[in-house]
């Protein structure tokens, strides 16, 4: 459910017309919609009410600092990989109480950016990790809280680039051998135990896989126990699939009810760290078509959105949904490549799409919340677009459009 509808052939965002917004704003533009974010961040808190739960959005999905106000108002927590992310969280406003540290490849100041700020919880995911942050808490004077990420070899049939939980992905600790690292862990004075944590894979369509990874790390919590390691909390990590075309997505409803049995009478406090499935859906991104051009081969619509401002089709052969902002009659239905100005063949946003669209019209590509905007680069030197938030009937500019000239401030030429 989003907050994009068509109302008398126009699409809209809440309550204003998309092209309204393009005329005043230009494209390339990302338009957020408040009301979704907030709609998709309480279907998790209220699938979980009851249980002594935090939501921790996982900010690489979308980290414009509007996203981030949004969620931390309603009592979010967060989940980052990077000290970049913290310091988006900070500035947003959000609890530093509430944050997870992800990620394989933590740096040292990353380390004590984050003790400085008393996150919750670093999941750490390597021994060696473990044993810089040890040293690096003893150094401060403090003890960081942790969870091992670990990594229970669980297929989460999900396109190879976003599985996680598999032996040969690259993240966590391997489950066999978590429990050697929890004993280390316990006797370091610079580290606290306080939880475990798993998280599977991107996208994900189906409950069995959370549910197979859930009962593998439970073994591993009784084991812990029976070694004297008792946790406080376990974080399930995120997930959740959106519909891009036509996947079934499960609803966070639909995965509490599935994994609660398993959950409820635990006594920890239930971590979550979903990020497409709250940001998905609460954003488009807008594009005009430039021009048209084919050849018998192929019709191109040509537009001024590229590969450097969303990723996902070109990287993941991903299906995005493509649609004009206004419906119009009067051009003639046909098949086009949607295609940027990038010098890449693989430039391109959809393939083989049927629009009636003409040189000039704006279209809409949807469920661009997530993994669009955070991947955006600049790519053939082109400044990275801007982003609106809607709220009601307000439209508030969360991120001007670059200029040309930010695109070289900081670099310097040779004396
Ligand atoms: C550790 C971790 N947590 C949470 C997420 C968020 O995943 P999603 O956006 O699929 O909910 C990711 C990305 O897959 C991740 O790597
Ligand atoms: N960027 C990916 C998801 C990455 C998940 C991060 N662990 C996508 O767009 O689908």
């Amino acid at each position: 459910m989003d907050h994009f509808e068509f109302r008398h052939g126009e699409l809209h965002a809440e309550d204003v017309p998309v092209s309204r917004i393009a005329e005043t704003h230009g494209t390339p533009l990302y338009v957020y919609s408040r009301a979704t974010l907030e709609r998709h961040y309480r279907a998790f808190d209220e699938a979980l009410a009851g249980l002594d739960h935090l939501v921790c959005y996982a900010v690489k999905a979308n980290s414009n600092l509007a996203v981030l106000q949004t969620l931390a108002r309603l009592g979010a927590g967060f989940d980052i990989v990077s000290g970049g992310e913290l310091q988006r969280v900070l500035r947003a406003g959000g609890d530093a109480g509430k944050v997870v540290f992800s990620g394989i490849g933590k740096s040292e100041d990353e380390i004590r950016l984050a003790l400085d700020a008393g996150i919750y919880c670093f999941n750490v995911e390597s021994e060696y990790e473990l044993e810089l942050l040890d040293a690096t808490a003893r150094l401060m004077g403090k003890r960081a809280r942790i969870a091992f990420r670990v990594n229970p070899d669980v297929d989460a049939r999900t396109h190879p680039y976003i599985s996680t939980g598999l032996k040969n992905n690259k993240f966590g600790v391997d489950i066999a051998t978590a429990e050697a690292l929890y004993q280390r862990a316990a006797e370091m004075a610079g580290i606290e135990i306080i939880g475990i944590a798993n998280h599977i894979g991107s996208q994900l369509l189906d409950v069995s896989p959370f549910l197979d990874a859930l009962d593998r790390v439970l073994a591993l919590v009784q084991r812990l126990a029976a070694r004297g390691i008792t946790l406080r909390h376990l974080d399930v990590g995120g997930g959740l699939g959106v519909r891009y075309h036509e996947e079934k997505p499960i609803a966070p409803r639909e995965w509490a009810t599935a994994l609660r049995p398993k959950l409820d009478s635990l006594g920890l406090k239930i971590l979550t760290e979903p990020g497409r499935a709250i940001a998905g859906n609460a954003g488009i991104l807008v594009t005009r078509v430039l021009g048209i051009k084919g050849n018998e081969a192929k019709r191109f619509a040509i537009v001024d959105a590229a590969m450097n401002d969303l990723l996902r089709p070109t990287l993941y052969q991903a299906w995005m949904n493509i649609v004009p902002v206004i419906e119009s009659s009067d051009s003639a239905l046909q098949t086009y490549d949607v295609v940027g100005p990038i010098c890449e063949s693989g430039d391109w946003l959809g393939r083989d799409r049927e629009l009636a669209i003409a040189t000039d019209d704006l279209l809409a590509v949807r469920t661009a919340g997530a993994y669009g905007f955070t991947m955006a680069s600049n790519y053939n030197s082109r400044p990275r677009a801007a982003e609106v938030m809607v709220d009601g009937s307000d439209v508030h500019v969360v991120r001007a459009r670059e200029s040309f000239d930010d695109l070289v401030r900081g670099e310097r030429l040779l004396p």
